[in-house]
């Protein structure tokens, strides 16, 4: 047991998917694992562990913003020995040809802090996904006719943006969309050499502003976990 995470050893499994919202990943657990089991509730971060085609998975919630999947991510790297831990997320699109409900994979993740600024101080590190990972999750979509798209996606620190020059600069140097969590989690990955990625469905719209209900983004994103799985055991 963690200060955060009540699973006993060997109850996490070395591969975890890390959805913001606990109750996406008890649906996902659900849907997608045999025999899944709860193993976390502190905080009500519900996680479970079960298995996929014969492999352990654990789905954990992250909460929102990189400071707490920081807390997650190290509490399942260093105390429970995770070694491959995939972002499962929606996002805000910042393309036009980005449309609500297709699925990006982020194979770079530009921020203007993360909470490891206090590490890298002068270094703008370039958090990056494992590319076994990303090229992985790529076969995956594209062998079930998922289209994707791959390239840099913005982690912001706030949802309610009051900078949206920001998202301009974004949009215009190509970035694809904003959410909250990848860089960070990105760089826990590179610090302790486990692998990472975040694969992300589009919820919002910042162009046409088009949203999905909560529902919707609690239990509808199916695609996005089968490439996550997939991946991971490719
Ligand atoms: O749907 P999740 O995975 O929580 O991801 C996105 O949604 C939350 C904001 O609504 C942030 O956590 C953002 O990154
Ligand atoms: O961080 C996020 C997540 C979904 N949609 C957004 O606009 N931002």
């Amino acid at each position: 047991m963690t200060v955060h995470i009540g699973a006993k050893a060997g109850d996490i499994a070395p591969t975890v998917l890390l959805p913001g919202d606990p109750y996406r990943a008890r649906w996902a657990a659900e849907t997608f694992l045999e025999n899944p089991r709860l193993v976390n509730e502190v905080r009500g971060m519900l996680g479970y562990t079960g298995t996929w085609q014969g492999h352990p998975v654990t789905i954990h919630g992250s909460g929102m913003g990189m400071p707490s999947i920081s807390i997650y991510a190290n509490e399942l790297i260093r105390d429970y020995g995770a070694q491959t831990l995939i972002r499962v997320g929606s996002a805000g699109a910042m393309q036009e040809r980005v449309k609500i409900r297709d699925v990006v994979l982020a194979q770079t993740a530009t921020t203007l802090s993360t909470p490891s600024r206090g590490i890298f101080r002068e270094i703008n590190f370039a958090p990056s996904a494992d590319f076994g990972l990303l090229a992985a999750a790529h076969r995956v979509a594209t062998a079930k006719g998922i289209a994707t798209h791959v390239g840099n996606i913005y982690s912001s620190d706030v949802f309610y943006d009051e900078r949206p020059d920001l998202n301009e600069i974004m949009a215009r140097h190509g970035v694809l969309c904003v959410e909250m969590e990848a860089a960070e989690l990105y760089n826990l990955c590179a610090r302790h050499g486990v692998r990472g990625l975040a694969v992300l469905t589009i919820s919002d719209h910042l162009i046409t502003h088009e949203a999905l209900p909560a529902s919707d983004r609690q239990s509808s994103f199916g695609e996005m976990i089968e490439i996550a799985l997939g991946a991971a055991f490719s």
